[in-house]
């Protein structure tokens, strides 16, 4: 028996479904996935002795690579003043003040532990600032499992074919109204609908948890144009695309400016952390200066700070990672796409940059509905072939693929060389 299997057998009788988050699943508590011991580069190294190309990088934080040096460095050296003091902190400031004079849509920001928590509070304060309830969001975008978000939700939601989830009280939904992605029409009936109008459209700006779909061009425009409009915020979850698009992450990348943006894991470098930020006057309602109650202990943990400290400024100092990143993303991308034509499969490959998934389906994805034609049989038997010749990426067809800095030209090609190989094979 493979350490894996070992490791899952006890682990399904202790862990729901052996997993401590559902999208590290291999889809049935019957099937072991791997179980990673450590990682370096753009490679993951299993409990078994094997070794893969990975291209889940902790779901989107490893920018730069994992277990990147100067980061590991920073982690030891923080940890040596102690782990967590539930105090104020330097380097809380160093954070704020790092993000908030370079993202010029920041001016202010809360560190929280999570994206799910930098969303739910980002809802809270949104709804505090406009004295509105209604939050319109887009199916197929997952904005982490707090309670109001889980209805029509991508990510291990969307996997599990169970698109909102039990145990969530209608009272908690019934305020969340549902638009399509890439549909400006979808909002403004909404919008028009809703008798007080929205508090806020949350969404993600590219989509990267129904597989990715990018936006429409003017769709992100159109969102700001329909919110300054109808007087509701607009807030982009950039838990996976800020700071991997460009510095600015998705804001920056399409020109479009939010009320408020969410982060994630990216903020910590892959330490628990996430974010929520955007206009003075608004963030001025968040306790204690303002009314918006919203708190925690480990809310700018010292360790998590000097961890993304080190990621934040080695991106900020080194602008060509993300060109080095767009190149890696066309590489991969492209070449996936090279083969499909060559081998006269017509599956459509999606991307944005580093970002990117091939959908088995040959209708263009632009929205959850046509993200759901997808033949996720045949994306299982792919995942088991990629996963077999050393290729590590996620186990659902509707997340991303991740590339990093650390990437090379000769894994991607390697990658190819697989993908084909499958291709040739089928
Ligand atoms: N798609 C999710 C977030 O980015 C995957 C992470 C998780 O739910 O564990």
């Amino acid at each position: 028996m493979m350490k894996s299997e070992e490791l899952f057998e006890r682990a399904v009788k202790r862990i729901p479904g052996g997993v401590n988050s559902p999208v590290r699943a291999y889809g049935s508590v019957e099937e072991a996935p791997r179980f990673i011991q450590r990682a370096e580069g753009c490679k993951v190294f299993d409990a078994d002795g094997n070794t893969y190309t990975d291209y889940i990088g902790s779901w989107g934080p490893m920018i730069l690579g994992h277990n990147h040096e100067k980061i590991r460095e920073a982690v030891i050296r923080a940890s040596e003043n102690g782990l967590s003091f539930g105090c104020a902190t330097e380097r809380e400031v160093e954070m704020a003040e790092f993000i908030c004079e370079r993202i010029p849509h920041v001016e202010m920001i809360r560190m929280v532990n999570s994206g799910t928590e930098a969303v739910m509070s980002a809802i809270r304060v949104a709804r505090g600032y406009t004295g509105k309830t209604k939050i319109i969001k887009f199916a197929g975008c997952y904005h982490g499992h707090t309670d109001a978000m889980l209805v029509s939700a991508g990510s291990g939601v969307m996997t599990s074919g169970v698109p909102d989830s039990a145990g969530v009280p209608k009272g908690c939904t019934q305020d969340t109204m549902i638009a399509v992605y890439n549909d400006l029409n979808s909002v403004r009936q909404l919008m028009e609908e809703s008798r007080d109008g929205a508090a806020a459209v949350i969404v993600e700006p590219v989509a990267a948890n129904m597989g990715v779909v990018p936006p429409k061009e003017g769709f992100l425009q159109g969102l700001r144009d329909l919110c300054d409009a109808h007087g509701a915020l607009l807030i982009f979850d950039e838990v996976i695309t800020g700071f991997r698009l460009g510095f600015c992450g998705a804001a920056g990348f399409y020109g479009v400016r939010p009320d408020l943006v969410t982060y994630g894991k990216i903020i910590g470098a892959g330490m628990p952390v996430g974010a929520y930020g955007g206009r003075k006057e608004i963030m001025e309602m968040v306790a204690p200066a303002g009314a918006v109650y919203q708190a925690g202990t480990l809310s700018g943990n010292p360790v998590a700070m000097a961890a993304g400290l080190v990621q934040l400024r080695t991106l900020w100092e080194d602008q060509e990672i993300y060109t080095r990143l767009c190149r890696k993303g066309e590489m991969l991308f492209d070449g996936i796409r090279k083969i499909l034509m060559k081998k006269g499969i017509e599956y459509q490959v999606n991307s944005v940059a580093s970002l990117g998934c091939m959908f088995f389906t040959e209708h263009p994805v632009t929205d959850y509905a046509t993200a759901k034609q997808s033949d996720t049989k045949a994306f299982s038997e792919y995942f088991r072939y990629m996963l077999n010749q050393g290729i590590h990426m996620a186990p659902s067809q509707f997340e991303a693929m991740f590339l990093s800095d650390a990437h090379t030209e000769e894994e991607i090609g390697e990658t190819l060389d697989v993908i084909e190989g499958y291709f040739s094979g089928i």
